[in-house]
């Protein structure tokens, strides 16, 4: 199948929610232990393409966060998507908070990890920090995210630096919060790298909690699909890298 941008755009994500994000940001609880708990290593599912860091978050702060995130507002997505978007059925929590991105970033270890020699070729530019735009999924039984492209995105950094800083997304952040080890069951991230879904050629990402995934997304974006859940629940955080625009 041609990679051209139009077909990629037939299934683009769900964009941004239709409510306007103006919400004051939750009380996320603190990085405690301090954070990284190991010494974090970029390990490479796909060459240029899927990274993951084990153990970013310990298992105890993973149960504090999802006993934190469930007592926020989540919504259903609607089971059926906008023209042109993928079926998203789970349920999401999203804020602007670049509070939190700038925790997130600034106080795990993971900049630090980011910048390594090793790894900063990979992200399409200088990483300056993490996109704002903070989501929360919930997948229950029966929930599930359709195959789809991820976007990149222009966004505006407030970071310690003054003046803001024009960046813009190239690779996805996922933080899976559960696992089968907490009684999650399905809900791998399925990665197709020739634009089609086949059950030969997929890679499965099997939930493990704690672990950070990064993928690269925009135009070299692969095909991808949260597969559903059939016991328990997956949680996650979403937020993608962001390099100078
Ligand atoms: O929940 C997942 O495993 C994937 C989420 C995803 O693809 C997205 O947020 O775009
Ligand atoms: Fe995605």
């Amino acid at each position: 199948m041609a990679k051209d941008k139009k077909d990629k755009r037939s299934r683009a994500a769900p964009s941004a929610t239709p409510t306007p994000i103006t919400k004051a940001p939750p009380s996320w609880p603190p990085f405690k232990p301090p954070l990284p708990v190991v010494d974090l290593a970029v390990d490479t599912l796909v060459e240029d393409k899927i990274v993951v860091l084990r153990s970013f978050f310990p298992r105890s702060l993973c149960r504090d966060y999802v006993s934190f995130l469930r007592e926020l507002p989540l919504v259903t997505t609607p089971g059926k998507p906008k023209r042109g978007e993928a079926v998203r059925v789970n349920d999401r929590y999203q804020v602007d908070d670049a509070k939190f991105a700038n925790r997130l970033w600034n106080e795990t270890g993971l900049k630090e990890v980011v910048l390594r020699d090793e790894v900063a070729h990979l992200w399409g530019g200088e990483v300056v920090g993490l996109n704002p735009n903070i989501r929360i999924y919930r997948y229950s039984p029966g929930q599930f995210f359709d195959a789809h492209y991820d976007d990149s995105n222009y966004v505006t950094l407030s970071t310690d630096s003054v003046p803001a800083i024009s960046a813009k997304t190239t690779w996805t952040l996922l933080l899976y919060l559960t696992s089968p080890a907490d009684g999650c069951i399905g809900g791998e991230t399925v990665f197709y790298p020739h634009d089609r879904r086949s059950a030969k050629e997929e890679i499965a990402v099997s939930l493990e909690t704690g672990m950070l995934l990064l993928h690269k997304h925009g135009q070299d974006c692969m095909l991808h699909e949260a597969r559903e859940v059939t016991a328990g629940e997956k949680w996650v955080i979403r937020t993608d890298l962001c390099v100078k625009r």
